[in-house]
């Protein structure tokens, strides 16, 4: 697929930060999962202890998806992967899951040829999770979706990937804050791991307007958002970003009375 092959393409390194930005369904899943693959495989972790990745993902059928199509791949290398999930609630390694496929039965042939476990499909209801994932020795391959209240805590040196899948979405969402909480948990960036987004929101069209004075930022803002929606009516989705936090706070409650007035 074209966004893949961008990708793949365009990456300095496996281990390059990036955003995939591109319309739905066009094949953004396996544009991140084939660069954190790469690297598990290459064992690019600092040790199987560790969470290797961390994806986050705001709804339980995405994550359902993206560790459907991680089995998929794993079950096709010499080396095996195993795909764990995690339940809704857990809070213990022994709710930990393997994503059961057919012939994976036998779980005594792991330890003898194949690579540590990924864990896949995960919700945290509490910080013990993680914890856990990191405790059992898994090699993990996390998604964190579901309830507003996550508390994340990762241990620190947790990942050295990680994917706000979606981030439009998760913004969209009001996961914010959890991503937030999710960011500064991990350690420093500047101890290296990998950054990958992904978004739908595409900009086909960019306005560059020149607002004479300060006065006039919200009148010209809002009479260019009208005339968007006048174009767009189903699909306008607007995004407002301000240096400052009460500055978006301001204009977020000044568009929105506009609107229902208008
Ligand atoms: N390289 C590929 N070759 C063939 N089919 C592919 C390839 N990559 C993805 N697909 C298929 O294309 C469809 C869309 O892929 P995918 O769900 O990864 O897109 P997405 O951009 O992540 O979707 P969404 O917008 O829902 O997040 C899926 O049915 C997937 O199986």
């Amino acid at each position: 697929m074209p966004v893949q092959a961008e990708v793949l393409s365009q990456l300095q390194s496996v281990s390059d930060d990036y955003l995939v930005q591109a319309e739905p369904r066009t094949g953004k899943t396996l544009a991140f999962l084939l660069p954190v693959l790469e690297q598990l495989l290459r064992g690019r972790t600092e040790s199987p202890k560790f969470v290797n990745t961390l994806i986050v993902t705001s709804n339980p059928k995405r994550a359902t998806r993206v560790a459907e199509l991680c089995n998929m791949l794993t079950e096709l290398l010499l080396k095996r992967q195993d795909c764990h999930t995690a339940r809704e609630g857990t809070c213990k390694t022994a709710n930990v899951h393997k994503v059961s496929n057919e012939h994976e039965q036998d779980d005594g042939r792991r330890a003898a040829d194949s690579g540590p476990p990924i864990s896949t499909g995960f919700r945290f209801q509490c910080m013990g999770s993680l914890k856990a994932f990191h405790n059992s020795q898994f090699w993990s391959l996390v998604f964190v979706y579901g309830q507003r209240s996550i508390l994340v805590a990762t241990p620190k040196r947790l990942n050295k990937t990680v994917v706000l899948d979606a981030i439009d979405q998760l913004v969209e969402e009001g996961w914010l804050h959890d991503v937030k909480n999710i960011l500064q948990s991990l350690s420093p960036k500047a101890t290296g791991w990998q950054g990958i987004s992904t978004s739908t929101t595409t900009v086909s069209d960019e306005y560059h307007v020149e607002i004479l004075s300060v006065k006039d930022t919200f009148t010209s803002l809002l009479a260019l958002l009208l005339k968007e929606y006048e174009l767009k009516s189903t699909e306008l989705k607007a995004v407002l970003f301000s240096p400052t936090k009460q500055g978006t706070v301001l204009f977020s409650e000044l568009f929105a009375k506009a609107w229902l007035r208008k």
